[in-house]
């Protein structure tokens, strides 16, 4: 397979922005003779794929990156919820492509195949394909200078902030957990024998390999509701915002449950008295109040129904509402709200969030489950304590985090069962033996996870050498009283001790500390200006990537985040975050994209790198030296997107990029051939750069049609972002 760089077509504001950054990119690699291809597996792709409307491309690249080959910069994109996937499906058919309604409750076989096409495509569904490898997530260097020279503002709580974490602390998938290391390579299965002695098979094999830590647990479903009793009270009686965080979207199997059972708690009157008509319609609350409220006309008891939510809401405890001008509460769609972001923004904002009126108030953050919810609740103590950190004066916590092979909680979907009726679920292995078990009652949620040898290997092995090579203090949060992390620790205790597996550890300062404590231990030393490596499993790893990066650099868009991949190849993402909803309706309202490419640029550095390796190629070697440099002058420069209307969008800011690439190019002397090359648009691009400016900004103000949401029609959106004949022209002719 020739070496070539894929850059991915993904979803919503990253997706908008390809349009006006890969134009650049493609123009300048070619000049390299850098070969630059596009995979599309946006989620509207990824529907298609699966009824043979278009190629398999994720599948494609799975394959990909599990051989040296692989070279692919990942854009953030669309975890897709079911209101979701309801959406792009309805978008799908009305622009003619045959692909059948979501089925809410499969009754043919026929059906039960559409579903489970649907399925897969369902949640996260991109980033555990292609993530064959560990994760390395830091804030460069430019960009921690950055922030100290322009530090954004984290607010302070106020003196007597109310608001606090509540988490179960008990019988939930913390409390419960078990876990065995397999002595050798077996085939287990899991299976109810229910309390009447029937014997229901969950999943008939599960292979697993020598080494491989598998661990259980549930979260009890009666335990869940007196919980959520309780917190309900309890926001009522502090009169503070209730609202809940859950990762929907990368558990989307577990969370989207828990997320119903929290519907069906705060609307309790409402489902002890429609529950039945709801059911009968089929509304499930999984899918959040939206998709209630949207279904309810269609309803003989519609109106009266959306009476006593309207009443519900008045006299409850007050909700906290992601978009108050559309009456968006947080229990609308359960990917509206998705922790990694929302408790660092809702720290960012002095611990406060949105009500029904648009006003800021305190919150009762609740996060059922209790396995990380300490971390949370650490750095709101300890900001409500020691003040906002200052980006101004503290340190980074980069991470390395254990990701292969779908490790941990993130790859636990197709073991996670709701229990039908009560009894006890065994993991056996093949031999017959019992693993694991647990006694359970109907409604609790049981899942299963798997952690392999190979990656946790190379994951200590990339620990160890991020903090060699970065002479930073190294943290494994791993807690010893948990299960599974017990059999983490006995494995890092062991591979940490064997230079075959990690090199020479002489100077590295390594530590292992429970997530609370190692939370507490770096923002300690964060307040310090000191730096400090978390070195954690998957959760943490996605978790950790959005609190301190929006805490150290107002947002983790322009975080480096490389997964060097355990075959040989490289998987290079484009910042911590997400695919911002919120940045596609701004264009299509005032034509400005406020989108940060910086990850993006980020991004490509390695990946050019990577390809000077891979195709014996120095000259993409010079063209990542050069973006590198272009991309300090461009931090210097400030040039990143505004966010608000007049000022450079992310149109604007690929410009300078594109003009500081090109001096860059054209001035270094390693490759003359190249500067040459580019001699002539860096100095077209300077002379030029009055009118490009005004070209792009003529645009701005006025709606912009880019024709759809999930599957916006390609020439529309290439007129919108590329608004600029002058630039165009300069790239075009390069
Ligand atoms: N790697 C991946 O593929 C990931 C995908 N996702 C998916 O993304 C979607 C949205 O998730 P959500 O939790 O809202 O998180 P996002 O990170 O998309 O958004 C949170 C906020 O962060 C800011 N932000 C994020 N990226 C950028 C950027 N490049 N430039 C400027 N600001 C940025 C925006 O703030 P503001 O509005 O203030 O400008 C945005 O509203 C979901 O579908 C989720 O599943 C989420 C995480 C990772
Ligand atoms: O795949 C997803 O849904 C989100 C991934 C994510 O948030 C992350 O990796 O930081
Ligand atoms: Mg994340």
């Amino acid at each position: 397979m020739a070496t070539r760089i894929i850059y991915t077509h993904t979803d919503e504001a990253p997706l908008l922005a390809t349009y006006s950054f890969l134009p650049i990119v493609s123009a300048y690699a070619a000049k390299a003779g850098v070969e630059v291809e596009t995979r599309d597996i946006s989620v509207a792709s990824r529907i298609l794929a699966q009824f043979g409307l278009a190629d398999d491309a994720l599948g494609e690249l799975g394959d990909l990156a599990k051989t040296p080959e692989a070279n692919i910069v990942k854009l953030p994109n669309i975890s897709a919820s079911i209101p979701q996937l309801k959406a792009a499906i309805k978008e799908l058919q009305e622009k003619g492509y045959e692909v059948p309604d979501y089925p809410e409750a499969p009754s043919t076989p026929e059906e039960e195949e559409i579903r489970a096409k649907y399925d897969k495509v369902k949640g996260s569904a991109v980033n555990p394909v292609l993530r064959e490898g560990n994760s390395d997530r830091r804030a460069p260097g430019s960009v921690k200078a950055y922030a100290k020279a322009h530090p954004h503002t984290n607010k302070p709580f106020s003196d007597n902030s109310k608001t606090e974490v509540a988490t179960m602390g008990a019988h939930d998938f913390k409390s419960n957990e078990k876990s065995v290391t397999l002595p050798a390579d077996d085939t287990l299965s899991i299976v109810l024998e229910k309390a009447d002695g029937e014997t229901v098979t969950l999943l008939a094999e599960l292979p697993v390999l020598e080494g491989e830590i598998v661990d259980a647990t549930y979260m009890s479903v009666a335990h869940l509701h007196a919980f959520l009793e309780n917190v309900l009270a309890k926001a009522k009686a502090d009169d503070v915002l209730f609202s809940l965080h859950l990762k929907a979207t990368m558990m989307k199997v577990s969370d989207p449950i828990i997320f119903g059972h929290v519907v069906k708690a705060y609307f309790k009157d409402v489902f002890e008295k429609y529950g039945a008509d709801l059911q009968a319609a089929g509304i499930s609350a999984n899918d959040g109040l939206g998709a209630i409220l949207s279904e309810l006309p269609k309803l003989e008891k519609g109106a009266e129904i959306e009476e006593a939510i309207k009443a519900t809401i008045e006299s409850g405890p007050r909700l906290s509402y992601v978009n108050s001008d559309k009456g968006i509460t947080n229990l609308h769609v359960p990917s509206d709200v998705i922790i990694d972001a929302s408790i660092p923004a809702l720290v960012r904002n002095g611990g406060k969030l949105w009500g029904a009126d648009g006003g800021e108030d305190d919150t009762l953050a609740v996060i059922p489950d209790s396995s990380y919810a300490g971390v949370y609740r650490t750095v709101i103590e300890d900001v409500k304590k020691n003040g906002p950190l200052d980006p101004a004066t503290i340190g980074t916590v980069p991470n390395v985090g254990l990701m292969a092979q779908k490790a941990e909680e993130y790859g636990s979907h197709d073991k996670t069962f709701e229990i039908p009726a009560a009894g006890t679920v065994r993991v056996l292995n093949k031999a017959g033996d019992v693993l694991i078990e647990h006694d359970v009652e109907a409604g609790d949620i049981w899942r299963a996870c798997q952690t392999k040898d190979v990656p946790i290997r190379d994951w200590v092995k990339l620990a160890v050498s991020r903090a060699r090579d970065s002479k930073t203090p190294a943290v494994f949060w791993l807690d010893e009283s948990r299960a599974h992390d017990a059999a983490l620790i006995a494995k890092v205790t062991k591979y940490l001790a064997d230079s075959s597996v990690v090199g020479d550890t002489e100077g590295a300062d390594i530590k292992i500390l429970a997530p609370e404590a190692a939370t507490a231990y770096s923002l300690e030393r964060l307040r310090n200006g000191e730096d400090t490596i978390s070195v954690t499993g998957n959760v943490l790893r996605d978790y950790n990537t959005d609190l301190f990066p929006i805490l150290e650099v107002g947002t983790s868009a322009k975080m480096l985040s490389i997964v060097p991949l355990i075959a040989g190849g490289g998987l290079f993402e484009t910042g911590a975050g997400g695919s911002a909803p919120k940045h596609v309706q701004q264009l299509v309202e005032e034509d400005y994209l406020r989108w940060d490419s910086l990850g993006e640029f980020f991004a490509l550095v390695p990946s050019f790198e990577k390809y000077a390796e891979q195709a014996s190629a120095p000259a993409a070697k010079v063209l990542a030296a050069a973006l590198d440099r272009a991309t300090a002058t461009f931090l210097e420069n400030d040039r990143s997107p505004g966010r608000k209307l007049g000022t450079t969008d992310n149109r604007g800011s690929h410009f300078y990029l594109g003009l500081y690439w090109a001096q860059e190019l054209a001035a270094q002397t390693e490759d003359t051939e190249l500067a040459a090359a580019f001699k002539g648009l860096a100095e077209t691009l300077a002379a030029n750069e009055d009118k490009i400016v005004e070209e792009l900004l003529a645009v701005q103000g006025k709606p912009a049609d880019i024709g759809g949401y999930y599957l916006p029609d390609p020439e529309k959106v290439t007129t919108v972002m590329r608004p600029s004949a002058t630039l165009n022209e300069a790239i075009d002719s390069l």
